[in-house]
């Protein structure tokens, strides 16, 4: 099912405008992730498209058609929350069928759904022991299950991931990607967490307060921002920012003097940051002296500074000696140059 908010307008009692005008459209099958921090609207999206919540303008569309008035019960919608939310006195085949017995479903009919369910979530081994017998990732496969039991037309996800410890948080994503892709199911799930949307959306909408910055694959995203809200938020380590007037004497590449004249931050890929071994079009080469390199798993870090800033990179291999003064290449892919306002007016990678 495609799901449209069009124009939409909402404020809480004491938080006027969350969304002023607010467009976005999740195509049928799609599975999109809302990402942004706390407090950025992500929860209340959900809601809407529940229909726990109406605006205050403008309307949700399921398949075109208004269902902005519609009740919770009145749109087929599955539910997963942070917390899993089962039922801790039934037991995983009971949790499973539930939505169906609520729906008078003869009970031979609902436990083979469910068993089909918990085979779907790799459960199937587990459909007689109750919650509190089972793992913080089990149960949410449960949770997920539950949500499938009545072929909803849209899956909602509220942060899925966040109780989960990092080796079974791998996990469950890999599941969330492999359980919508059997299912087909239209999928809207968000999260604060980068990497689980990374990982697990074919589509990001990265949202702050109450507008959506940038929707796009996660590579687009990375690769050109839109802003810098978003060039800060995606990526890890995050993006180095240095303003204009401090690199300005060191940029070795044609840009527009009009563009020049406008920017006011530098925004530069801690892989963009070379020692001048790299053939790559550069942006600009600076005298930079080393303050220390640690080797995080595979990546090794270094810390340089000039005069009046700092860069942190992950694309030199060699290993330095503190202070030791060196000329640093940042090559024009990865690089960025925004404006007073945030907005990317010059981008390395489609500037080659
Ligand atoms: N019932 C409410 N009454 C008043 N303000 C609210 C209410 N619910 C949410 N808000 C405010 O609306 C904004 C959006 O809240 P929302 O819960 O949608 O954000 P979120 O991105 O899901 O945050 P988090 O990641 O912390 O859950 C926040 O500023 C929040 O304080």
């Amino acid at each position: 099912m495609q799901v449209e908010l069009k124009d939409i307008t909402l404020s809480y009692e004491k938080h006027h405008n969350v969304f002023k005008h607010l467009n976005c459209t999740v195509e049928n099958g799609e599975l999109v992730a809302f990402l942004g921090p706390s407090g950025s609207g992500k929860t209340t999206i959900l809601n809407l498209l529940a229909g726990l919540l109406t605006p205050k303008s403008g309307q949700v569309l399921f398949d075109h058609q208004d269902v902005t008035k519609k009740d919770v019960r009145d749109r087929n919608i599955g539910m997963v929350f942070q917390d899993y939310a089962l039922y801790p006195h039934l037991s995983v085949l009971d949790n499973i069928a539930f939505p169906l017995k609520m729906a008078h479903v003869k009970k031979a009919e609902r436990q083979k759904r469910a068993g089909e369910l918990a085979k779907l979530v790799h459960v199937e081994d587990q459909i007689t022991k109750l919650p509190s017998q089972l793992s913080g990732g089990q149960q949410q496969r449960v949770a997920i299950a539950r949500a499938l039991a009545k072929n909803p037309d849209i899956l909602l996800l509220d942060e899925p991931l966040s109780n989960l410890d990092a080796a079974l948080r791998g996990e469950l994503r890999d599941e969330i990607r492999r359980i919508q892709r059997t299912t087909g199911v239209t999928t809207v799930f968000v999260t604060h967490d980068q990497e689980d949307a990374l990982r697990i959306a074919d589509k990001i909408m990265v949202i702050s307060n109450g507008h959506i910055q940038q929707t796009g694959l996660v590579s687009d995203l990375y690769r050109h921002p839109r802003n810098l809200f978003v060039a800060k938020f995606v990526g890890t380590p995050r993006i180095n920012l240095v303003p204009i007037a401090n690199i300005a004497p060191y940029i070795t590449t044609q840009i527009s003097k009009k563009v020049l004249a406008n920017t006011a931050i530098v925004g530069i890929r801690s892989e963009a940051v070379f020692l001048p071994s790299t053939t790559q079009p550069t942006f600009a080469e600076i005298p930079m002296a080393v303050d220390h390199q640690i080797q995080l798993g595979r990546d090794c870090q270094t810390r340089l500074h000039s005069e009046n800033f700092e860069l942190l990179s992950t694309a030199i291999e060699d290993r330095l000696p503190s202070s030791k003064m060196t000329s640093v290449y940042i090559t024009a892919k990865g690089c960025f140059l925004f404006d007073q306002n945030g907005m990317c007016i010059w981008d390395g990678d489609a500037n080659d």
